[in-house]
Formats: structure tokens, sequence, C-alpha cells
């Protein structure tokens, strides 16, 4: 029932029993007729089929509509056997949301409800509780739409997710407001999630405003949106960022080989989560600190000199191999400047990191940029990146530094993503008021190797250590390539697996070389 209303016997000590009797039949009348009156109007559908049948046993007796009923079982069992996924989608789910509605949800929700202190007494007979308009499974998430009782809030329900998950044996409750006074209950059955997610196939032709990147925890692709925007990631250490980077980076790699996409990267740990991609980048500096400044700076000066060539010649960006669009991934970006002793070079690449975010969005520069503190000592421009992606995190309040506020009581509970959750997070998605969590791809050495064999970058420039001097050479030499991967390009733009294997042995050697000597230091 959805709302009880307390309607006093009205026997006393003084009545008879005959008048005690006849109050307790009336009383018993009354409360039955309106009890069937509710659930005809509530349960319109529902009770005209059991009224249809009922109807129908009278008038014609139980065989026929027994035989009725047994065809339909038998054509539904021949739907599902020819037609699983059909089955599923028209029938099967529909049959378990209804039969989740009679069985799990209604018998129980209303003292659920009281439970939880999520009532409402509008008179002093009336106690009243959000009432259930509909219930959908999706076979992982059962959701319930509710309808609020005036004087509710989606707050008051956000408010009791912990307790409602326990009670309702769910991993995770979360409510998804969708129209004032109605909200969906999202309870989780199943985690779709919970499996790492295998390197996902390279696309063959990559949409920069939806780059798939992993899973939605409600089994959609999770895409990100790269052109117009600029990313901010945040995870704590081991939360997995290094398989966004790289799973970003496979999902753009036939942009990359063919110069329509341009990469720049900066990695301060020396190469730990970007070298074995290095052939794929423009530009990459991970050695000295001066030199990953100087990659930033011409960064903003290249998104400068492009913004002015746009003004007044096309309203729209397009990216193309004489334009390309140029992503900027920085990972560990505390090192360059909260971390950075040198006040000059942390201004230095202050100042180019507000250029790009502010004037990039326009002329194809994206900024990508990882930091395990989003604190805004570390971060102090967070607004300026519209794109946000919230991995496990240590404290709850650096949720709302990164989600924004409300995000954690929204569901954004990063701060409880158990440690072996790698990939996994909250983002927020365009018109939807509450975060969805999120799992990335999880490309292994093998893929990432293989990736950055058979995609470099047209001149792999980083390979032979050559960086671009200035910003007007770094657009010079993709003006004049072919739109498509591979078509006639030089053997020498690409770095063959030797090549390869000597850049990576070098870099382990280096790693190591500097490792030791940090050590030693100690
Ligand atoms: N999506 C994923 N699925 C499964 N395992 C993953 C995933 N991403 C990373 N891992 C594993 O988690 C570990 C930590 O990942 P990673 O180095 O990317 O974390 P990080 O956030 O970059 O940490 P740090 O900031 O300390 O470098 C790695 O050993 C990797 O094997």
């Amino acid at each position: 029932m959805l709302v009880s209303r307390r309607v006093p016997l009205g026997i006393s000590s003084e009545d008879t029993i005959g008048q005690a009797l006849g109050k307790l039949t009336g009383w018993a009348v009354r409360n039955g007729l309106t009890g069937a009156l509710r659930l005809v109007l509530r349960y319109p559908r529902t009770m005209l089929a059991v009224l249809s049948a009922l109807l129908l046993i009278d008038r014609v007796g139980w065989v026929l509509p027994l035989l009725l009923a047994c065809l339909l079982l038998l054509s539904a069992l021949v739907w599902r056997l020819a037609h699983p996924e059909s089955f599923r989608v028209w029938l099967g789910l529909r049959l378990r949301s209804w039969w989740l509605r009679w069985t799990r949800y209604a018998p129980r929700w209303g003292k659920l409800m009281r439970a939880h202190d999520l009532t409402v007494a509008p008179t002093a007979e009336v106690e009243a509780w959000p009432r259930i308009l509909r219930v959908r499974t999706t076979g992982v998430t059962d959701s319930l739409l509710l309808r609020l009782r005036d004087g509710q809030s989606p707050e008051d329900l956000e408010a009791k997710v912990t307790p409602l998950s326990h009670a309702l044996g769910s991993e995770d409750v979360r409510v998804r407001t969708v129209a004032p006074g109605r909200l969906w209950l999202d309870i989780r059955r199943r985690d779709l999630l919970a499996a790492t997610i295998p390197a996902l196939p390279v696309p063959v032709r990559p949409d920069l405003r939806r780059v798939e990147i992993g899973l939605r925890e409600d089994g959609a692709p999770w895409l990100l949106r790269l052109l117009g925007t600029h990313v901010l990631l945040a995870g704590a250490t081991e939360a997995g960022k290094g398989s966004v980077l790289q799973s970003i980076v496979r999902a753009l790699a036939p942009l990359i080989a063919s110069g329509v996409v341009e990469l720049w990267g900066v990695d301060p740990k020396g190469g730990m989560e970007l070298f074995p991609l290095r052939p794929m980048f423009t530009r990459y500096e991970d050695d000295s600190t001066k030199d990953m400044a100087g990659l930033l700076t011409d960064f903003a000066t290249v998104t400068r000199e492009r913004s002015a060539n746009l003004k007044g010649t096309a309203r729209k960006f397009t990216p193309s191999v004489a334009t390309p669009f140029r992503l900027c991934i920085v990972d560990e970006f505390a090192f360059l400047s909260a971390y950075q002793p040198d006040h000059r070079l942390a201004s230095q690449v202050d100042s180019a990191v507000q250029i790009i975010c502010s004037q990039g969005r326009a002329p194809g520069s994206a900024l990508l940029v990882a930091v395990q503190d989003p604190s805004k000592e570390v971060v102090p421009y967070r607004q300026l990146f519209p794109t946000r992606i919230a991995l496990r995190m240590d404290e709850p309040t650096q949720v709302e530094m990164v989600l924004g506020p409300g995000a954690r009581e929204r569901g954004a509970r990063c701060d409880e993503i158990p440690t072996w959750a790698h990939g996994t997070g909250y983002v927020k998605l365009d018109g939807r008021r509450e975060p969805v969590r999120v799992r990335a791809a999880y490309p292994t050495d093998i893929d990432v190797t293989a990736l950055a064999g058979a995609y470099p970058a047209p001149l792999a420039l980083a390979s032979t250590g050559r960086s671009l001097p200035t910003s007007a050479a770094a657009t010079a030499p993709l003006l004049d390539l072919p739109a498509q991967y591979g078509e006639a390009l030089g053997s020498s733009a690409y770095l063959d697996d030797d090549e390869l294997d000597s850049a990576w042995a070098q870099f382990s050697q280096d790693f190591q070389r500097r490792n030791q000597s940090a050590d030693s230091g100690l």
C-alpha cells in the first residue's frame, strides 16, 4: 500500500457485544471497499487483466482460459528459443519487472519507507510515502520510478541511499531525478564493471566528440568528448589513470597515424606512463622540467596562432591533416605546478595552461591533465576543465573538488571504490544531474607496444629525439601529408620494431639509473 489511512475502529468499553460486532463489520467493509477501489485506480492494467480473467472463467468455465494460457506460454517459449534477444527486450524484461514489483518491492515498500524515515503525515490519520509508479529492470539494475509526496525532496532519498542499499541487499543505490517530484531509484543488482575490461578494438573511424574508452555501469560504452573541451583526470595513486590515458590514445590511433590528430605529451614521472606510446607523439618530453615547461609554452603558442589564423576565415574548426586537432597529455601535473621548486618554471607552466584552457577549445587544442591530488593548490583553475573524470580518491571531500558540489551525495562515492577496481571512476554526462560510474578498458603492455608500432605519428619526430624548436615548425611537416593513414608515407615516418625495442631499452636503462641515483640521494 502506498498510503496507510489509520481509520479508528471506534469501539468503546460502553458498547454491547452486538454494537461492537456491528462497528467491526462496518469498519471491515469500508476498508475493504476503499482498498479494492484504490487497487483498481493504482494498478489499472494488472487489475483489468485479473478481472477479465475472472469474468472469462465465470462465463465459459476453466477449460478454455486454461487452454488459452497454455497456448500463450508455449508461444513465449518458442519465441525465447528462436530469438532470445528480442524475447528478452520485448517480453522477458517486462515480465520480470512486473514480477519484481509485485513480489520484491510493493509488499515491503511501506515498511521500508517507514524504517528509513521517508514518510510524511499530511493529516493525523494519513501516513504517506513515495509512490512506486513503475518498476523497470535491465537484469543489471532495478529502477523504481517514484513520485514524491508533498514536503519531500530528492535530497531526502539521497541522504538514505546507504541504509537503503543495505536493506535492499544491493551494493549501490542511487537517486536520479527526472522531473519535479519524480525520480528513479536505481538499485544495482549485478556489477558489469567488476571484471577488468580488455583493450577495446582500435576504431576504424574515431569520432572526436565520442571517443570510446571503456564501459558505463549500465552496459553502454563510455564515450568521452575531446573536441571542444579540456579534460581533468583525477585519481589516487594506482587508481588506474594510466589505463584512461592509454585507452584515449588507442581510440585516436588511426587519426594520429593519418595526421588528423597531433599528440603532445609531458610525463614528469620520467616516462612511466607515456613513454611506451612515444612513437605516437609529435612532441614529447619526460626529462627536464625546463623542456616540459617549454613544450607547454609551445602548445600555448600554436594554440594562439591557430586561433588568430581561424579568426575571420572559419567559424568552426574542422580537424584535418592541414589543421590537425591537437591533444596535449600531461601526466602527474603537480610535478610541474605545486611541487615545482623553481617558481619561474611553475608560473611559466601556469600561464601556458591557462592560455590553452581559455583559448584552446575553439581552435582544436585540448589539454588532458592527470593529477593525484585535485586540490586548489595543485590545479587552481579546475573550472577551466569542462570535462572531469574522478577515479578512486583518498578523501570524500576530493570528489566535490573534481565533480562539483553535491556530486558525492548524488552517488559519486569515489572514496569507496575498492583498491582492486583500477580504472573505475565517476563522470558527469551532458543533461544528467547524477554522476555515472564508468571503468576504463585496460590495454596491457603488449597492446600498448603493438599500438605504438602500428600507428606512429607521421614523421615520428619523438622517436628521433628531435623536438620541434618553434611552434611554427610544429605545424609545418603535417601540411603536405596525405589524409589517409598508410597512404604514401615514407618508411622513415615509422619506427620499426628494432628501433622501438632499442628506444624502450634505452628508456629502461635511463629510468633505472635515475631511480638509483634518486635512492642513493635519500
Ligand atoms: N582499467 C584497468 N583495469 C584493470 N587494471 C588496471 C586498469 N588500469 C590500471 N590497472 C592496473 O592498476 C595498476 C595501477 O595503474 P596505473 O599505474 O595506471 O595507476 P595510476 O593512477 O597511474 O597510478 P600512479 O598515479 O601512482 O602512477 C597497474 O598495475 C595496472 O596493472
